[in-house]
């Protein structure tokens, strides 16, 4: 592994660049805390720009007209980069581009790589913005970030990513040129195709670059003070945690814990590099260390997982469920990429909780409904309390009905139908 002093890799995601004042703020930070040394700051799209992309490539692959959300995407941008002074041409390029990919865009089984080319431009344009603000480096992660072809989910390759990285990174471009800002959430294929690596993925893209160039640590910025016992937007009364283990944050993560990408931590704990995650509006403040530390055991967590959809599959002819139906099960499921939450099976049906998908629900339903009587519920929210308790068990049950429940030891989980009106601050307290 290269040495490369102390770089330090910060992460700064929608909310932290969601308009002008805020990419003052992140100025700010990086003036105060990014100093001394080397320092790579991994950029998301701004605010809700990828949800507006995501909008955008919907319209042009059904073959609709997308005028009026591309003038406000492109009015967005381009009123951010006049009110922090940058140059008028600075984004023209990156715009062109967009457009004629929008205009490439049609009604091809090729949504996914489709959706890859577009959506990325998200995270372009907000680098583009903030390396100019900050008069730094602007890095095209794309070919540097390289991944498989799967789309919407591309697979890291590692060795030929540390290969590249470091050439284009030695120690020594590190040290000196400043720090420089690239793209979260974007890579690319060996034959120069973008890919994106799921939503919210830029803070695994800050861990391949810690992993990759020997980072001292990795800083997310968020709008919370740290990593919380419950998103607090969900849930009154949160507690932070001042350090968790990887081996904890990592089950949060996976749980559907959104303040973490679930794959960011892997990459961090193999190398013994600490995750901070602090707070952009209060930067001075202590935040959460993850790292390899032995805790006493941490107060429940809860984690509210939305969109959820609950599948189940009964053999015809009454067959029980066997380890051949069960093969043919995961394989469509895989094969559709559907991920799963929980599942369970009895006699005769298999059922399984995943995120929803109309697209992918439709491609799943054609390839099993000939073999399986298939049946399915949306709109259902996965509930998780890690380190239950009988009274949080208690609170977070009562008054639902419970379509599905597992739990182990330490972990407590169920499905249950969306509620009308989120749980809002009369709902069930995080402690
Ligand atoms: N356990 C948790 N601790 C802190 N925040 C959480 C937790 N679970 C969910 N969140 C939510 O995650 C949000 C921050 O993540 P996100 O919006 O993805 O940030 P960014 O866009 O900056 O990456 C918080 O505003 C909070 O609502
Ligand atoms: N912009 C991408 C990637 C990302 O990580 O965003 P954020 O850091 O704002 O969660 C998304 O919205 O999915």
């Amino acid at each position: 592994m290269q040495e490369s002093g102390q770089l330090k890799v910060y992460k700064f995601g929608g909310a932290s660049v969601k308009d002008a004042a805020a990419i003052r703020n992140l100025a700010r930070i990086v003036r105060a805390h990014g100093q001394p040394g080397p320092l790579a700051i991994v950029v998301s799209a701004m605010g809700k720009t990828t949800n507006a992309l995501e909008e955008l490539h919907r319209l042009a692959h059904a073959g609709h007209d997308y005028t009026a959300p591309l003038r406000v995407l492109v009015d967005f941008h381009e009123d951010v980069a006049r009110e922090l002074g940058l140059p008028a041409d600075l984004l023209a390029s990156l715009l062109a581009q967009l457009r004629e990919q929008l205009a490439a865009t049609q009604a091809t089984d090729d949504f996914d790589r489709q959706y890859d080319q577009l959506v990325s431009f998200g995270e372009l344009l907000a680098t583009r913005i903030v390396a100019a603000a900050l008069e730094a480096r602007w890095l095209d992660c794309r070919p540097l970030i390289r991944t498989d072809a799967t789309w919407r989910e591309g697979r890291v390759d590692w060795a030929a990513t540390t290969a590249a990285l470091q050439a284009a990174l030695p120690a020594g471009v590190l040290a000196q040129g400043g720090p420089f800002v690239t793209q979260g959430f974007v890579g690319g294929t060996a034959d120069g195709l973008t890919t994106t690596l799921g939503r919210e993925g830029s803070d695994f893209t800050a861990a391949i670059l810690a992993y990759c160039l020997g980072a001292e640590s990795v800083t997310i910025w968020k709008d919370v003070a740290g990593l919380l016992n419950a998103d607090p937007k969900i849930f009154p009364n949160t507690v932070r945690y001042p350090e968790i283990s990887y081996q904890e944050t990592i089950e949060m993560a996976y749980y559907g814990a959104s303040v973490i990408h679930p794959k960011t931590i892997k990459p961090l704990a193999v190398r013994g590099i600490p995750l901070l995650v602090k707070s952009f509006l209060d930067p001075a403040a202590e935040g959460t260390r993850i790292h390899d530390c032995r805790h006493a055991l941490l107060v429940p967590a809860f984690i509210r997982k939305t969109d959820q959809c609950l599948i189940s599959f009964e053999s015809r002819e009454l067959d029980f469920i066997s380890e051949e139906n069960l093969q043919v099960i995961f394989g469509a499921l895989a094969q559709v990429r559907l991920k799963i939450r929980l599942m369970q099976n009895s006699a005769i049906s298999f059922s399984v909780c995943t995120d929803f998908s109309a697209y992918r629900l439709e491609k799943l339903l054609a390839l099993l409904r000939d073999q399986f009587t298939i049946h399915y519920n949306t709109d259902l929210v996965l509930y998780t309390i890690k380190n239950y308790d009988a009274e949080s068990l208690r609170r977070l049950t009562a008054g639902r009905e419970l379509l599905l429940e597992q739990r182990t030891r330490q972990t407590f989980q169920f499905v249950c139908r969306m509620e009308a009106q989120g749980l809002g601050n009369g709902g069930t307290e995080a402690r």
